[in-house]
């Protein structure tokens, strides 16, 4: 917990003042006993003199107002720091969840990522507000209590010391105890956020295949594990607050024979023990908030560890050390070379062959080129080389003869646009998904740019939307079908006016009649714009100029569509497993 200094920097100040103030607190409720002890050591027991007896009241009086205002102050301080951690750590977490790779997002699940953002990071808060001083002051003013009891009366602080034994055993004991359950709750909890989220997510195929009850069955199970978790949680919590809230008392009840036989012998005087009483009260209330405290403590640092394990992963894609700029655009196009590349999922199984295992393509400036392949054979995979969503294994990627890892990520991901067959659009109107990647234009240019883009991708229906193209759309907004949604998506790639057009079947929704629009419209706008586009089916292969043939992890041949439809069994095999065979008619299309 220590490293969460980084974040908690700024707040630390308010932190420390607001212990000093709860601190000042516990002391100011430590001297009220010493007060006492004057009073009855001195005035009640001397004959009683009024006017000493006010004054003292009048002490106690004042001390109790100037504990409450370092009360107050405690909170006042500490409140808006702890806030103010938990949006820096908070912000902290989306940002790398931002910059971490694609393959950290395959192996982590949705659910536990959500819970670790917000529920771990209010538990990490809760503590740092209250939990966090509250433990060192508890801590100070039973170290400060027990050495004026000790002071008071060695025999009877004695007595008190020797119940800190078994306290500080049952701590441990809890401590262990706790923090396993403690962390099975936070996971649960991220189970649950998974299920729900996936549930949501899936709403449609659940309501499709009938299977809500089973969904709704899944979810009671895994809602009542977490809440048996809770349940041990709090009877562990329970048994250390019992067994903190008896003991001092028991010390006490012998302390107080002791005392009386102390006092009896003559060894003490009754302010003594009464100032010892008073004391041993005051310390109490921190003891037996110490389960509690030892709890908070135990759930801010399983929640601490969590938030860690994600900040702890490195982004293993990130920006070079000293980037290399890419050469202006040539007026032709931009050159894309992979060679030699190999790439190694890193959830791939031992002894499985590498998905892209020695590929060696040229995209020559301006073309499109189609890639095809069986499915599962990886072409999405070599997509993602192109912009650096995945990183080769071996080999290199260049765009004009630059390594494309050479390149900061900015750069590299503004001259590389890409659209996928599955596309996300973000709940905010058509233009600010179209306009995306295309940040700092002006409003004016902004305009021009998505109008262009969208009517590029054949998207007109966009106008016929309640609010035109700031109608809002997403998961907040209104639904688009398929093919809609591909073409905003389209669109979206377009507004950036790439020198490298990555295109993972993004036309695949649409009819083939609407395919050939767009693919027309794309041709005469793309000229000198490099373009790889994976073809699903033979209307697609239309739009490039040369087709490559991806088949066992390698390129085994690159030509138009009409030679390789001659001479390559495999692409004419390739084409007929197409969902839309004909390779005839595709002839057609090319044509
Ligand atoms: N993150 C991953 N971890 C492990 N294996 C993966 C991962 N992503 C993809 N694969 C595997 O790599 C292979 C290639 O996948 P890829 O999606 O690139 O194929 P594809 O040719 O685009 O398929 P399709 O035509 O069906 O879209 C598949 O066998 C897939 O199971």
């Amino acid at each position: 917990m220590w490293r969460l200094r980084e974040w908690a920097r700024p707040a630390l100040a308010r932190v420390a003042l607001g212990g000093l103030a709860g601190l000042g607190a516990s002391l100011l409720a430590l001297a009220v006993p010493q007060v006492l002890r004057v009073v009855v050591n001195g005035p009640l027991l001397s004959g009683g003199h009024s006017g000493a007896v006010v004054l003292a009241a009048g002490l106690v009086a004042a001390l109790g107002l100037l504990e409450a205002f370092f009360v107050w102050s405690r909170r006042a301080l500490i409140a808006s720091p702890g806030t103010t951690v938990e949006r820096e750590m908070r912000t902290a977490l989306f940002a790398h969840l931002l910059d971490l790779p694609m393959a950290f997002h395959d192996r982590w699940a949705g659910g536990q990522l959500l819970s670790r953002a917000m529920s771990d990071l209010s538990i990490v808060r809760r503590w740092m507000v209250f939990g966090l001083a509250m433990m060192v002051v508890s801590v100070a003013t039973t170290l400060v209590g027990v050495g004026l009891m000790l002071a008071t009366s060695w025999q009877l602080g004695l007595v008190y010391v020797a119940g800190a034994v078994p306290v500080v055993w049952l701590g441990f004991r809890f401590r262990q105890d706790y923090k396993v359950v403690a962390r099975r709750a936070r996971d649960q909890a991220g189970d649950l956020a998974t299920t729900v989220e996936e549930s949501v997510h899936g709403i449609r195929v659940l309501k499709a295949f009938g299977r809500g009850d089973d969904a709704l069955e899944d979810f009671a199970q895994q809602a009542d594990e977490l809440r048996s978790t809770e349940i041990v949680k709090a009877r562990t919590l329970s048994r250390i607050t019992f067994a903190l809230g008896a003991l001092p008392e028991l010390v006490l009840a012998l302390s107080l024979g002791v005392g009386v036989w102390l006092a009896s012998a003559g060894d003490l005087t009754v302010g003594d023990l009464v100032a010892f009483f008073a004391t041993a009260a005051v310390v109490n209330t921190p003891v037996e908030r110490l389960g509690q405290l030892l709890a908070m403590t135990m759930d801010a640092r399983t929640a601490a560890d969590r938030y860690l394990e994600v900040m702890d992963t490195v982004a293993a894609l990130t920006d070079p050390a000293r980037p290399r700029a890419l050469p202006e655009p040539p007026a032709a196009g931009t050159r894309v070379e992979l060679s030699g590349v190999h790439l190694r999922h890193a959830g791939q199984g031992a002894g499985t062959p590498d998905v892209l295992d020695g590929v060696d393509l040229v995209l020559e400036p301006g073309e499109t080129l189609a890639l095809v392949g069986l499915t599962g054979t990886g072409k999405s995979t070599l997509l993602s080389l192109i912009p650096r969503l995945l990183d080769v294994t071996d080999g290199s990627v260049r765009l004009d003869g630059v390594d494309v890892r050479d390149v900061g990520r900015a750069e590299l991901r503004a001259a590389v646009a890409v659209a996928f067959e599955d596309p996300v659009l973000f709940s905010a109107s058509v233009r600010e998904n179209v306009l995306l990647g295309t940040p700092g234009l002006s409003d004016a240019e902004a305009e021009e740019r998505a109008r262009g883009a969208l009517e590029v991708a054949s998207a007109s229906f966009v106008e016929d939307l309640p609010d035109g193209m700031d109608t809002v759309i997403g998961e907040e907004g209104l639904s688009l079908s398929g093919g809609q949604r591909q073409r905003v998506a389209l669109a979206r790639a377009i507004a950036v006016r790439p020198r490298v057009l990555v295109l993972d079947d993004p036309l695949s929704a649409l009819d083939v009649a609407t395919e050939a629009v767009v693919t027309e419209r794309l041709r005469q706008t793309l000229t000198g714009t490099t373009t790889l586009v994976v073809a699903h089916r033979p209307s697609t292969v239309a739009l490039a100029d040369r087709v490559a043939v991806l088949q066992d992890g390698r390129i085994t041949a690159v030509g138009r569509h009409t030679d390789l439809l001659a001479e390559h069994a495999h692409y004419r095999y390739v084409l007929t497993a197409m969902t839309e065979p004909a390779p005839d008619s595709a002839v057609g299309v090319t044509r």
